[in-house]
């Protein structure tokens, strides 16, 4: 198995750490192609111009064997580099059941090493690595390094007497890795890294230590490198890794929504219109959990406390509304560019769906501008910030909360800013419009139906659904909400943030599911209807918005 192509070095193993020639050899050869091949890596579509292995950490494994965790930085022909952590262990032959053991994907090359043949490997797929991991999140350990230190600290919810869980590596196809201990925690090893804490961190461990709610998988510990510079003085913290308890769960709500709506579809040929009462249940309840998760990150600075800053509630100052203007136009116009550029690709459908986004753009222009100077007594706190069904886990009978790493396409400093946790909600609300648009308008058994007909059914699914949500949601604190001047605060609110979010979906969808983009599409422009009523209720003229037929998400005879 290891014979050929062997990648020949004089230096031993556990010396190559201090030999820069080698891995100088190793960027230039085995890693371009294996980084290019892993899920976590998101330079694949970006013109490459080659890595460099910046920083390497040392690991002592238990047999005295070594493992080194590679930040790999990734340099493109436009753009600031990527930095990317690559754990790595050195298989030799004479391990031959363990070398068995490592899946395609784990496997970078084959080296030959101070005469030893063997195979450099990922180490997530090392036992002793990820053990090496969990005992020193365990045991509070600090690991000094040439450059800084690797901090591990225990959270509350890694007990007393698990130190010697068995690990394997989790199958779940995201973009970091996952590997859990005795089924009992769940260690996320981040792989795209930033100089800062990592959101998730900060707001889980928050969560666990400073308040009541329970509906996330309580903070089992991190893994910091606390860098420092040639002269010993500090740099930002990277966060390296994360532990929660593992949650059992079957499906996420995305799948639990979806069997939900397999039921409702049999009835829509008979023309019956039939949700099960336990499904308004099931939506009631993640509203308030929602709400709950909300009101735990709620955390008003009580008098003679010290305040909290990174998470007392701040107001809608000029400076955050900027920042959310310059935001939303900067996305707006990427996104009428993207859409200009891909827009004959995309079927006649879509293409209508387009032209009326097109035709609305100053309307939506100046309902964004209206943003900067509209009377607004709401308060911003820190929030999820990527809410959709596919973040929350469904137990046999609740959900649990996961994945607080924020928005994909944003910096950590944006991640961490304050906003209305209506974002969130619309978030939700428009993951409730995905599940039932992806699902009558892609089955066969509404193959045949009237596109209109499906139009009006998914409508009205969609708007029970959300208003149950909603009022779940708002249920939760009360009146008066403190988070919430009044309705109409929370209406603007909600356009703005369903308008944003559905906005950034295009470009996602465009990118990675083409036949989905009249999904956003349609979001996008039954907001736009919205912000036409409000301005002709306000006495405004508004620009002329053509009107579409319905049936706008049918792809049949496109
Ligand atoms: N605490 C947990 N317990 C059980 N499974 C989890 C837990 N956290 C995440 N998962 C599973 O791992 C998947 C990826 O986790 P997520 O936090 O979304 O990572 P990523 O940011 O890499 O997408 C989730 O969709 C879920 O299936
Ligand atoms: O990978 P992430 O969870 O960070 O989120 C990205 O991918 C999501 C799709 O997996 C995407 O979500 C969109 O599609 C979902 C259905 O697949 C839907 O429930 C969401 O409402 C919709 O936004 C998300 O936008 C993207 O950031």
């Amino acid at each position: 198995m290891l014979t050929t192509n062997l990648l020949p070095s004089s230096t031993a193993w556990p010396k190559t750490a201090s030999d820069t020639a080698f891995w100088t050899i190793l960027t230039q050869t085995l890693l371009p192609p294996y980084v290019n091949t892993c899920r976590w890596f998101a330079g694949k579509a970006r013109q490459q111009t080659g890595f460099s292995v910046q920083t390497i950490h040392s690991l002592l494994l238990p047999d005295g064997d070594v493992s080194f965790l590679l930040i790999l930085e990734a340099s493109y022909a436009d753009g600031v580099p990527e930095h990317y952590l690559l754990p790595v262990s050195f298989l030799t032959k004479t391990g031959a059941e363990e070398l068995a053991e490592i899946p395609q994907k784990g496997r970078i090359g084959e080296l030959e090493l101070d005469g030893q043949a063997g195979l450099l490997i990922d180490a997530i797929y090392d036992e002793r690595f990820r053990q090496v991991l969990f005992t020193a999140i365990y045991q509070n350990q600090t690991i000094p390094q040439a450059t800084g230190k690797l901090a591990f600290h225990r959270g509350k919810g890694l007990e007393e007497g698990d130190d010697n869980l068995t690990s394997r590596v989790l199958p779940v196809d995201s973009s970091n890795s996952a590997m859990t201990f005795g089924d009992k925690y769940f260690l996320k090893l981040y792989r795209k890294l930033f100089e800062e804490t990592n959101p998730e961190v900060d707001m889980v461990a928050f969560l666990t230590d400073e308040s009541n709610f329970t509906h996330i998988p309580a903070f089992g510990g991190s893994i910091i490198w606390k860098q420092t510079n040639a002269d010993g003085s500090a740099r930002p913290d990277v966060t390296l890794g994360m532990v929660q308890r593992m949650v059992p769960n079957d499906k996420d709500s995305w799948m639990q929504t979806g069997d939900y709506l397999n039921d409702f579809l049999y009835g829509v040929p008979q023309r019956m219109f039939a949700i099960r009462e336990d499904v308004f249940d099931k939506v009631e309840l993640l509203g308030k959990r929602t709400g709950e998760m909300h009101c735990a990150l709620y955390k008003p600075t009580r008098e003679g406390e010290p305040a909290d800053l990174a998470f007392a509630p701040e107001p809608f100052t000029d400076e955050y509304r900027a920042f959310l203007i310059k935001r939303f136009e900067d996305l707006l116009e990427r996104r009428y560019a993207l859409l200009i550029d891909n827009y004959t690709k995309l079927d006649p459908l879509a293409q209508r769906l387009a032209w009326v986004f097109m035709e609305a753009k100053e309307m939506i222009e100046t309902f964004i501008a209206d943003f900067r100077t509209r009377p607004l007594d709401s308060l911003r706190i820190r929030i999820h910030g990527d809410y959709h069904l596919g973040q929350v886990l469904a137990t046999a009978t609740d959900f649990v909360i996961i994945d607080f790493e924020g928005e994909p396409e944003s910096t950590i400093t944006e991640r961490k800013i304050k906003h209305s946790p209506l974002k969130d909600v619309a978030g939700m609300i428009r993951s409730y419009h995905y599940a039932v648009s992806a699902k009558l308008f892609n089955s066969t058994e509404t193959d045949n139906l009237d596109p209109d007909h499906l139009q009006r059914v998914s409508d009205r699914w969609f708007y029970l659904i959300r208003d149950t949500f909603l009022d779940a949601y708002l249920d939760v604190f009360g009146a008066p909400h403190p988070l919430f001047k009044n309705n109409s605060e929370i209406n603007f609110l909600l356009l703005i943030y369903l308008l944003e979010k559905a906005v950034y979906e295009l470009g996602y969808e465009i990118s990675y599911r083409p036949a989905w983009v009249k999904i956003p599409l349609k979001g996008i422009i039954d907001v736009v209807r919205e912000i036409e009523k409000i301005r002709l209720s306000d006495g405004h003229s508004v620009p002329d918005v053509p009107m579409l037929q319905t049936g706008l998400l049918q792809t049949k005879g496109a």
